[in-house]
């Protein structure tokens, strides 16, 4: 077994990872090649090292001491004492050095080559994330992510350039090693490497158990990652809510199992590292014990002994350091794992091979028969069918929870209908790009989030052909244009990671100008006034009415005054549309719109009549 398939062995999992980073290993090959010639040199250096040890002891010592040289060596013995003395000085030194340079450009070269490989695969890892779909995001925590694309990454990074490249080049000096100790001496090589089947036995055995420690602790790390980060992304309701407590026990929880395992996984590691060092122990006593008869008898020289038992030690060494590199490598294939698992992820929703960039649409909107369910049997949306005219304005209105936001993902193509079909322009839309077909849809949420920039940034975003006066235009649509005017540094002020600085209005008024600058023929606005007082209210409601003109129009909202300006009024229940009309015709209809209506309005006048009462 060549040492790259013991590796494998060893640590099964590395050269799944190798594998699959194979093509971005290929695009280093030359910076690769040029760090292997380095190792070559660097390693027949090192094994050139001992030897002058071997002179000095053979051609010097021996005859000094009377004795016949077995093998004498022709140039060097003819050298006086002197001479030889500061020949093996000046090669000592001489060796030291070379190969000094040489290990210098070998390691160089290879943490050069690693680190150019995961810095690609972090890109690849952070691309392929953006593509994955919903259904993937609502199953998985953002701060495990967020984790797995940064820190499991430096952990490889790290542990490819400072353990495996070292553990490679440890590997082909073991051999090295082992291929001097056989030309010194058949018998004593042998009996030096009897005991490493029980070495890779032990470390075998110990590498499994450390490695199944380090995933556990990788996922726990991810856990913890992912509860600080919801912690902190809503400390707002956190505190509000008293939750600190009990965010800090889940947390203090995970990090003392964290560390327990971690402190386990250290455990194995140098019970694996004692047990090396007793078996090399027990290796250099055998060839001592052997090689001093073999001296007695003058079946071999006290330097060759000498040098043998050097290697023997340094053929040992990279086992050793395979030991302690073992914990780290252990690491590093557990969080390799974790990559590869996401980059294994497939997205459901992707382009199909015959798709095709949407034209300009005009934004007529059918459903024909649509069911959906986030999970099978659980149906969310069952047997939905309409048409929307192009510039036409929908109200989608129901209780909470009857699938009205599902209806806009599945137009978004979020998520994909279960059956039925969506169709714009009366072409399916699984016909058109992904990419053409949303940046002809914009969307205005309930919470909009604004991304950590410029306000000029967050608007811009939108379109990524912005203008200048795009910009403005869309800023004064949305009516925003006055109060961004007013902020510290105007279009240049910098927002918080989710826009806090704003207030809810101003915030929702930039998210409309981010919609507005996208100039498309499908608006998507999902309950998009919900939580604004009555001032705010008011200004958002008249920037998207703005908006909506000459676009298709879909309206979620709970407030049924709202909704009855729409051109047409969708109202459902448990993923069903039962009615649909305007809102004329829905109130004569006399049903279940029309109920919710007056129960509104009712609402509304005794609100009206208890702060009309507090103001008295
Ligand atoms: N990502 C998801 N995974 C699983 N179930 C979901 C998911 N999103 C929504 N649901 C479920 O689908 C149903 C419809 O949700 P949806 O958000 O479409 O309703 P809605 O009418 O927009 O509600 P609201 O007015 O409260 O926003 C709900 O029962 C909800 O629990």
């Amino acid at each position: 077994m060549n040492p790259a398939q013991q590796l494998q062995v060893v640590i099964p999992g590395i050269g799944r990872i190798l594998k699959r980073f194979s093509p971005y290993i290929r695009k280093q090959q030359s910076l690769i090649t040029l760090s292997m010639l380095a190792l070559f040199g660097e390693i027949a250096l090192r094994l050139l090292e001992p030897l002058p040890l071997k002179f000095i002891f053979d051609e010097l010592f021996v005859q000094q001491a009377g004795g016949a040289v077995l093998h004498p060596v022709p140039l060097i013995g003819a050298l006086d004492t002197r001479s030889l003395l500061l020949l093996c000085a000046i090669a000592i030194v001489a060796l030291a050095g070379i190969r000094g340079i040489a290990a210098y450009w070998s390691t160089v070269g290879f943490a050069l080559a690693g680190n150019r490989v995961l810095t690609e695969i972090r890109s690849v890892l952070y691309t392929h994330l953006q593509t994955l779909s919903l259904s993937f995001y609502s199953r998985t925590r953002s701060g495990d992510l967020t984790l797995r694309v940064i820190s499991d990454v430096a952990v490889l990074q790290e542990v490819v350039v400072t353990a495996l490249l070292p553990l490679l080049a440890n590997c082909l000096i073991l051999l090295g090693m082992v291929g001097v100790m056989f030309w010194l001496n058949a018998q004593l090589a042998i009996l030096g490497l009897t005991l490493l089947p029980i070495f890779w036995f032990s470390t075998f055995r110990l590498t499994q158990r450390i490695r199944a420690v380090s995933k556990q602790q990788r996922q726990r790390e991810g856990s913890m990652a992912a509860t600080a980060a919801e912690s902190i992304g809503a400390i707002k309701l956190v505190q509000a809510l008293s939750l600190q407590d009990k965010f800090t026990t889940v947390f203090t929880h995970q990090n003392q199992k964290s560390l327990k395992e971690g402190v386990k996984a250290k455990r194995l590691s140098a019970q694996l590292e004692r047990t090396v060092e007793v078996l090399l122990a027990t290796a250099t006593a055998l060839v001592l014990w052997r090689g001093a008869e073999l001296v007695l008898r003058n079946a071999l020289t006290p330097g060759d002994l000498l040098v043998f038992l050097t290697y023997l030690k340094n053929a040992f060494k990279p086992v050793r350091d395979f030991a302690k590199y073992i914990g780290r490598l252990a690491k590093a294939s557990a969080a390799g794992d974790r990559i590869l698992d996401l980059l294994d992820q497939a997205p459901d929703i992707y382009d199909l091979p015959e798709a095709k960039p949407a034209p300009r649409l005009a934004g007529a909107v059918q459903f024909d028969n649509v069911s959906f369910a986030y999970e099978p049997g659980y149906s969310v949306l069952q047997d939905i069918s309409f048409t929307v005219k192009p510039g036409q304005r929908v109200a989608i209105v129901g209780y909470s929870g009857s699938g009205k936001s599902t209806l806009t993902t599945l137009l978004l193509r979020l998520y994909e209908p279960d059956q039925g079909t969506i169709l714009i322009d009366n072409q399916d839309i699984r016909r058109y790009t992904l990419e053409s077909l949303r940046t002809q849809m914009s969307v205005v949420l309930q919470d909009s989030l604004l991304f950590a920039a410029s306000v000029w940034d967050n608007i811009a975003y939108g379109a990524s052909t912005a203008t200048e006066a795009d910009v403005i235009a869309a800023a004064k649509l949305a009516n925003a244009h006055e109060f961004i005017l007013n902020l510290p540094q105007g279009y240049d002020t910098i927002l918080g990671e989710r826009g806090v600085t704003l207030s809810g209005g101003q915030r929702q008024r930039l998210s409309i100008a981010r919609a507005a600058i996208r100039q498309a023929p499908i608006l998507i606005l999902d309950e998009p006034t919900t939580g604004l007082d009555k001032a705010n209210e008011q200004e958002v409601i008249d920037a998207l009415e703005r908006l909506s003109v000459g676009r298709t129009t879909f309206l979620i909202v709970h407030d049924l005054e709202l909704a009855a300006r729409a051109d047409f009024i969708f109202y459902m229940e448990r993923g069903r549309l039962v009615e649909r009309g305007t809102h004329e015709a829905l109130m004569q209809l006399n049903d279940r719109y029309a109920a919710l209506y007056r129960l509104q309005a009712t609402e509304r006048q005794y609100a009206a009549a208890s702060n009309l009462e507090c103001s008295i």
